[in-house]
Order: C-alpha cells, then sequence, then structure tokens
C-alpha cells in the first residue's frame, strides 16, 4: 500500500544487490527502517522478533529464507535443514510450515544445479500470490461492507472493529482484514475503525498507522472497550485476520480475539474471519486442543515499546521488578461465534461443509 504516495510491499527483492529487503515492523509506528535479510540466522532473527509478522508474510519471509539456503547449499540435507531451522522459529502460523512445504515440494524433485533459480523464482510467486489473494479477500469484504452502509442513512459511517494487525504490513500487501476496508474507502463508503491497542505488542498501532497513511477515519482503543462499544451499539461489524483456521473453521489468532467474538456474540454484532486459504490447516479440526499456542517473552508483556518526547524510541517496565509475566500470543475462537469467514474464492460458513465447499480441491487432498 502506499505510504505518502509511495507505493510499498513489505518485502522485496532487491535484484541490485542479491538480497531480500523487509521494513522492520520493530520500530513503527515511530520509524520506518528497510533492513536486508542476507543471513539464515537473519531470516530467523526477522521472523521470531516480529520485525515481519504476521501470518502470510511470515510464509513469504521464509519461502526466501529456503531460497537463500539453496544458494548457499542445494543439496537434501541443506534443504532439510533449512526446513528446520526455520519452521521452528515460530509454531502457531500455520503459513509458515505451508510455505516451506510447498519449496521443499517444488524442490526436492529438481537436479541440485536447478534448485537455486528454481527456489527464488517460487519465493516471488509466493509473495505475488499472496498479494492477489489478498486482494481478492477485499472485493468479497467490500460486499459485506456495501450490504451494511445500504442499510444506513446516506454518509453514515460503516463501523468496524479489528484486533491486532491484519493489514499489509501483515502480509506481502493490500492486508487481509484491512483488504476490505482499504477497498470500501477507496469506493466512498463511509468507514471508522475500532482499532484494538492489542498488548503486548500493540499491533493496533501498526494499524492506526496503516490505516492512518490511507485515509481510512479510525480511532485506537483499549483491548478491553470493544464490549462496551458493542453494548452501546456503536460497532457494525468485527473484521479479524487470522494465524490458522482449521477444516471446520475455527479460529486461532492473536490473543483476545476470542473474548472480542464473545462480546460480538452477546451483542448480536457480526464477526468475519478474513481468511487466505495458506492460513487453512486441512489437517487439525479441534481448533482449542490442536493448535499450538505461541508463548512469548515475559518481558513483552512486563515491559512497553513507545517513544518520548524527545522522539527517542525507548523501552520502559510498567510491572515491579521481578514481576512474573505470561504471554500466550494467540486464542482460538470456535466456529460457533464465527459469522462466516471471507476467503479469496468468496465468503463462507466457518464450518466443514462451508470451507470444503468452496475449498473442494484442497479438502479431498487433504483426507
Ligand atoms: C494476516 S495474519 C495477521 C495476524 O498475525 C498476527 O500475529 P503476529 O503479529 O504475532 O504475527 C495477528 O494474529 C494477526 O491477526
Amino acid at each position: 500500500m502506499k505510504i505518502d504516495g509511495t507505493h510499498y510491499r513489505s518485502l522485496w527483492w532487491n535484484a541490485e544487490k542479491d538480497v531480500l529487503e523487509i521494513i522492520d515492523q520493530r520500530w513503527l509506528p515511530h520509524d520506518f527502517r528497510v533492513v536486508p535479510v542476507a543471513t539464515m540466522q537473519d531470516f530467523a532473527d526477522a521472523i521470531y522478533q516480529m520485525r515481519v509478522r504476521g501470518a502470510p508474510l511470515i510464509g513469504a519471509t521464509a519461502a526466501y529464507g529456503m531460497a537463500l539456503a539453496m544458494a548457499e547449499n542445494s543439496s537434501d540435507a541443506n534443504m532439510d535443514a533449512a526446513w528446520t531451522f526455520l519452521e521452528k522459529t515460530r509454531p502457531t502460523a500455520i503459513n509458515l510450515r505451508w510455505a516451506l512445504d510447498r519449496c521443499r515440494a517444488a524442490l526436492r524433485p529438481l537436479p541440485e544445479s536447478d534448485r537455486a533459480a528454481a527456489a527464488l523464482q517460487l519465493a516471488h510467486e509466493i509473495a505475488d500470490e499472496d498479494v492477489e489473494i489478498n486482494r481478492r479477500i477485499g472485493e468479497h469484504g467490500l460486499a459485506l461492507i456495501r450490504d451494511i452502509a445500504a442499510k444506513k442513512p446516506a454518509g453514515e459511517p460503516v463501523r468496524l472493529l479489528t484486533h491486532c494487525n491484519a493489514g499489509w504490513l501483515a502480509t506481502v500487501d493490500w492486508g487481509t482484514a484491512t483488504s476490505p476496508m482499504y477497498q470500501a474507502h477507496d469506493a466512498g463508503i463511509a468507514l471508522h475503525v475500532w482499532v484494538d491497542e492489542t498488548r503486548p505488542r500493540n499491533q493496533g498501532a501498526l494499524t492506526s498507522w496503516e490505516l492512518g497513511k490511507h485515509g481510512v477515519p479510525h480511532t485506537y482503543i483499549t483491548d478491553n472497550a470493544g464490549g462496551h462499544l458493542m453494548q452501546h451499539g456503536m460497532v457494525d461489524m468485527v473484521i479479524t485476520g487470522t494465524d490458522r483456521t482449521t477444516r471446520r473453521g475455527d479460529v486461532c489468532n492473536k490473543i483476545g480475539t476470542y473474548l472480542k467474538a464473545l462480546a460480538a456474540h452477546d451483542n448480536g454484532v457480526p464477526f468475519y474471519v478474513a481468511l487466505p486459504s495458506p492460513t487453512i490447516d486441512w489437517t487439525v479440526s479441534g481448533g482449542v486442543a490442536e493448535i499450538p499456542i505461541e508463548e512469548r517473552d515475559a518481558q513483552e508483556i512486563t515491559h512497553i515499546q513507545g517513544v518520548t518526547e524527545a522522539g527517542e524510541i525507548g523501552t520502559v517496565r510498567v510491572t515491579p521488578e521481578g514481576t512474573p509475566g505470561g504471554n500466550p500470543a494467540f486464542d482460538v475462537t470456535p466456529n460457533r461465534l464465527v459469522t462466516g469467514l471471507i476467503t479469496e474464492r468468496g465468503v463462507c460458513a466457518a464450518s466443514e461443509e462451508g470451507l470444503a465447499a468452496l475449498f473442494p480441491d484442497f479438502a479431498q487432498a487433504a483426507e
């Protein structure tokens, strides 16, 4: 999407330097830093430290990591070593394993001499596919927003609530939950987006940064305000992203999503999830029991990063010295709380039948 009139993706290949470059999201929204990802350790650090983050972007990054591995040593052994090294960086977003599996399946049959070029080409394809998938999700989500707008007095904004950042920064471009927002805004539909801060890493600040750069009206709120807003009729639709959705439509997403879904269900507010097909894990059904939830460093919850009045980015401790912290990074929303799944192939019910109807090819392959 555009930053002050200039189009950016969240990562890109610098052909002159023969290296992947990323926006280092650890410093946003206060500082826009582009950095190279030049070694396998750089790739692992970029994913684990959340320099790049968001399920689709993690997958695309891993594909470029496999391309580097093949350029260094295109043997089967190094392919497997790279798969293991990158796959262990973060456990929850299925796109990481999906991308690595796709790369390995495509590269294994090739002569070793062909693998480096093929791996880089495949990484480009995965990145480009993500952009198109998200654009289509936006089109299908736009139709839902347009339906809500049609029932409102002219000019009255459609009021959305979103959790975390499922924006273009969490993907290669467009975002998943934000793609319908951008397309509705560009279509002239009045919007207002309630943006959950999303403790502890405050990805809501990234969403606010994105929406601000695109001119989409929004308000940054505490994670605990959404239920109150819904009780007072101030939310027309909740839309979030996902890091892994099961074959029956259970949705794993940033911690706190489940609580938003409960509040939406209790107040009759539609709760939609933007779901690119690579984020569907066809091998699992019961999300709460089967999806591994990443436990991140306690310091992410005992401390917080921000910018001082002097413009310096710093971190402060918000708890007493030595307070233990608990930091599960995701939770699972059961499909019964999900109104619908917005995929690149259309909107479906959060059910095995709904997903199989849109993706018969994938559902059958997984059997
Ligand atoms: C479009 S997927 C975005 C998804 O990823 C985020 O997690 P993280 O920031 O930890 O990578 C969050 O769950 C978003 O909904």
